[in-house]
């Protein structure tokens, strides 16, 4: 487009340019909608015929189009968009009509008469500055979309942008399409702002500009009206856009190829498996549209159908996640994107989705029946590794599909050669050591488990992964992924490249307004733009990302009956923690005299005690025979504290009454083995060192046991669990680190699962305690998690499932300890031995139970709301969020001293516990 006559920016003045845009078609005069979007002149297009011998090219064009813009197709699918967002809501972002659509078929239209320069001849027409005494400034509120380029005195000017012209009161701002403000002014004359009107031109802010279209105040919230946020209004419905742009693309391009071949190679497609079959799985027929782009060869439409082998075991949801999964990587959810996020939480068998995902689309494809993958790479964390094979053959056998699994001893290269196998799994580790040859093998569809770990993306997992050119990517998560906005864009982006924009535009469009609302000094109209706009980016982004809870699987599960212990300290650990609490160091660290880290030295060392006061016995003596030892911080915390150890005490010759945690750990042992000999218990530390101790404790009474931790070599993970799991093994306990193991294994073998200590982040702790309790658990699963009352132990659980552990519900496996900023207040509470209280969690918890003769029924009892229960016990929207404080109260408890307590577990472990609280979820008469 061409200027030509523009005035000078007058300073103090809006002059409006009358002009006369030469290719305006005049049928678009009074409709917003149809006006042209701006057309960088270098991307100028020839003008497109409606003879079929051009089809081809127009394809091009409309590829080009797709791929520059992120058109969104929701399919007319009910459960499009419906993710964390009022139907309502969506539809209205999807169905409504806006000029960014209509722009689309402009320009990707044969249709359309396009001229791509205009030329402007007019005159300024100016606006004084108001003088403001007459008018209320802020009763007017427009916003228009425009297109600008800077003022100059040249004849021949060309647009350079698209953008927003925000008209409020007696200013304006003018945005571009990544949000960012290009020009603004102020103290206009009201009467004249309310009479701009698409099709006039201005100077403002030292830019022309011509206003294109209004953009009503609901595209505006929302962030549809700009380029990219324009993703979920700038939905093309393919059907629509192919009925406009190619009335009879089947038709036209079948000319190209010989009938007679068409017909004879149309006869010979079938489906593989029959689509009419009771309880077929069929997925989705491509529209048009997406036949327009991918079938070129016009190869008739075949149903792709699940294999009815693996329908016959597929669970609802996952029947959903399949079809979901095939719509988002075959582009049919969202045009020309090929990317999806499955965020099931835990143990709903995202696995076998994936796998019944790489098995049809291996044999399968809806143009002609043509295959639409051939290979598929499968990153995971090294743990998962051969339990994805292990999956693969579990579902399919070992004669469907061919599996090639990375280790020292199975390099990337063998699988590079061998034409034989399809599918390559390989750890995040392995992937960044053998790239070069991955990058040489053609992956069409790449799948990244636990994928949460591409939140960040200078990480060179990410780089490396978005290295690789396959478009078809899917990321597994149990994690929640908005959490953080900004690691949201990122495994948004890698998923689905440039849909959000790039990072500055989405973070003036999306983050920095969402942001802004929930800042407690927002104004009425920040809250409203920024949930708006939140609801739009879920909307947008809804439509590739799935998450289901953990209750769609319960009906599968047997029942889960979880107990937090309060086990009373012995009275060496009492002895200890209070020396420490009085050493020299945590004086100082409550003073607010010592850096950050040293409260966590201190913090680290009462964690130790809790467990073990041998543990800490073990790393004085460490550090003293260390040559810093003089210097260090942990002399002012250690200093005295060997004293208070007896004088032969022998770390090795550890006893279990020195630990209150131990005495009942050893107790609890010894009453499962009794009263369930056939079961076996998953015992789960954050610590190396613990887990020694525990391994200690299982040969000393003789139980059998095996572990699996950081220094378990990858390829003997997947034989130790499924050792474990098999009815074979003599295996009574499984040791696990959480930090090596937590994610994703299947630890079914075991149905009772004892975590040892806590960790500050609650997803760690879930995570794990998630390891049995899922599909293929045959007994009622019983969670344990044992904390010392009174100690550091219990405050941590408290942050916990207090707000403050909540905050952002950030529930992310990557934070620790080092991330957690104190207040001094909160040291002085952490640095707190609480001696005389049965549970100090209980006492905060406002209960109106005094904890003494609270009345324990039986658990087959349950849930009957008694007086300490205040309400029904509601099932937590997302298993993956902590408890809350309000939840737990709602939890049966009583004191270990209880006199009616019939569960024989608790009853065996009372003597040294002070408090518990029980949950049952799936309760059915026989635990
Ligand atoms: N339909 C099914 N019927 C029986 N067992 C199933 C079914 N689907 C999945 N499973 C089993 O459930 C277990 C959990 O599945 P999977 O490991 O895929 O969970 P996940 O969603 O990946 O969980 P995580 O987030 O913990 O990795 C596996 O042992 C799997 O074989
Ligand atoms: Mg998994």
């Amino acid at each position: 487009m061409e200027l030509e006559g523009g005035k000078q920016k007058q300073q103090g003045r809006l002059i409006l340019l009358n002009m006369r845009r030469s290719a305006a078609p005049s049928q678009l005069q009074g409709n917003p909608f149809k006006k042209p979007k701006f057309i960088s002149p270098a991307r100028s297009h020839p003008s497109p015929n409606e003879e079929v011998a051009k089809l081809n090219s127009d394809i091009k064009l409309f590829e080009v189009a797709a791929n520059k813009n992120n058109f969104l197709q929701p399919q007319n699918d009910p459960r499009t968009c419906n993710f964390n967002l009022p139907t309502k809501e969506c539809a209205k972002g999807i169905n409504h009509g806006d000029n960014y659509r209509e722009k689309y078929y402009l320009e990707a239209s044969t249709k359309t008469t396009l001229d791509l320069h205009h030329t402007v001849h007019s005159a300024p027409k100016e606006i004084t500055v108001s003088k403001g005494q007459e008018e209320k400034p802020d009763s007017l509120v427009k916003y228009f979309s425009v297109v600008w380029c800077k003022a100059s005195k040249k004849k021949h000017k060309k647009w350079e942008g698209d953008g927003v012209l925000i008209v409020k009161g007696k200013s304006f701002t003018l945005k571009d399409l990544e949000g960012k403000d290009i020009g603004r002014g102020t103290g206009y004359k009201l009467k004249e702002l309310e009479k701009i009107e698409e099709g006039q031109t201005m100077m403002i802010g030292g830019k022309e500009i011509e206003v294109m279209g209004i953009i009503s105040p609901d595209d505006f919230n929302s962030g549809r009206c700009f380029q990219f946020g324009g993703g979920c209004s700038a939905i093309l419905s393919s059907s629509q856009a192919a009925k406009k742009c190619f009335s009879n693309p089947f038709k036209s391009v079948c000319k190209l190829s010989s009938k007679e071949n068409k017909q004879n190679s149309f006869q010979s497609c079938k489906p593989r498996h029959d689509p009419y079959a009771p309880n077929s799985l069929v997925m989705l027929r491509p529209d048009k549209n997406h036949q327009w782009l991918f079938n070129k060869n016009c190869f008739p439409v075949v149903d792709v159908v699940i294999d009815p082998h693996l329908v016959y075991y597929l669970r609802p949801h996952q029947k959903e996640g399949i079809t979901f999964l095939y719509e988002c990587v075959m582009g049919m959810r969202v045009n020309g994107r090929c990317g999806a996020i499955l965020a099931d939480e835990m143990g709903l068998g995202k696995t076998l989705q994936c796998i019944s995902l790489i098995w049809t689309l291996q044999c399968q494809g809806p143009y002609g029946g043509k295959p639409i993958v051939k290979k598929t790479l499968i990153v995971t964390p090294g743990s998962l590794v051969n339990n994805w094979k292990k999956e693969f053959q579990k579902w399919l056998g070992i004669e469907r599909i061919k599996i090639f699994t990375v280790d020292q001893d199975h390099k990337v290269e063998e699988f590079t050669k061998s034409p034989f196998y399809s599918v390559l799994i390989i750890s995040y580790e392995m992937l960044l050591r053998s790239l070069d040859q991955i990058k040489n093998v053609k992956f069409d569809l790449l799948i990244c488990d636990e994928g949460h770990r591409l939140k960040n993306s200078t990480i060179k997992t990410t780089t490396a992964l978005i290295s690789l050119s396959c478009e078809k990517r899917i990321i597994l998560t149990g994690t929640p992924v908005q959490n953080d906005l900004q690691e949201f864009f990122t495994l948004i982006d890698f998923v689905n490249p440039g849909i959000l924009g790039s990072l500055s535009a989405y973070r003036k469009i999306y983050e920095e307004p969402i942001i802004i609302s929930r800042q407690p000094s927002a104004s009425e109209e920040e809250r409203e733009l920024g949930e708006q706009r939140a609801a739009e980016l879920t909307c947008l982004t809804g439509l590739f990302i799935l998450r289901r809870t953990q209750e769609v699987i319960n009906q599968y599960l047997p029942p889960k009956i979880e107990n937090v212990v309060f086990c009373r300290p012995g009275a060496l650990q009492i002895a200890l923690y209070r020396k420490l609490l009085n050493s020299q160091a945590v004086r100082f660290c409550l003073q607010g005299l010592l850096e950050n880290t040293s409260h966590l030295i201190c913090i680290g060392a009462l964690k130790k005690l809790c467990n073990h006061p041998c543990l800490l016995f073990g790393s004085i003596k460490e550090k003293e025979s260390n040559s810093t030892w003089d210097e260090s911080e942990e002399r002012n915390l250690y200093e005295g504290l060997m004293n208070v150890f007896p004088a032969d005490y022998n770390p090795i010759m550890f006893t279990e009454e020195e630990s209150g945690k131990l005495q009942v750990l050893s107790k609890l042992l010894a009453v499962i083995r009794e009263l369930r000999p056939a079961e076996k218990v998953v015992l789960v530390s954050n610590y190396t060192r613990t887990l020694d101790i525990l391994q200690e404790v299982c040969k000393r009474h003789g139980y059998a046991y095996t572990r699996l931790d950081g220094q378990t070599p990858i390829s003997q993970r997947q034989q130790i669990v499924d050792g474990f799991n098999s009815k074979y093994s003599s295996d009574f306990i499984f040791l696990l680190s959480s930090k090596a193991g937590g994610v994703g294994l299947n630890l079914i073998g075991g149905s009772h699962l004892i975590l040892y200590d806590i960790d500050w982040n609650p997803a760690t702790d879930i995570q794990a305690m998630s390891r049995v309790w899922r599909d293929g658990q045959k007994h009622p699963v019983h969670i344990y998690r044992l904390l010392t009352t009174g100690t550091i132990e219990e405050k941590i659980y408290q942050r916990q499932i207090s707000k403050q552990g909540l905050s952002g519900a950030v529930v992310d496996l990557s934070k620790t300890s080092d991330h957690i900023q104190f207040s001094v207040e909160e040291l002085k509470n952490l640095f707190t031995l609480h001696e005389s209280s049965h549970c100090v969690t209980h006492d905060l918890l406002d209960c109106e139970c005094t904890g003494e003769n609270h009345t324990g029924d039986s658990l087959e009892k349950l849930p009957v709301s008694r007086n300490c229960q205040l309400g029904p016990h509601q099932q937590k929207s997302d298993s993956l969020k902590p408890l809350s404080m309000s939840q737990l109260k709602q939890w049966r408890h009583f004191p270990g001293d209880h006199l009616n307590l019939t569960d024989p577990f608790l009853e065996r472990i009372r003597e040294n516990v002070s408090f518990f609280f029980q949950n049952i979820t799936n309760q059915t008469t026989a635990i």
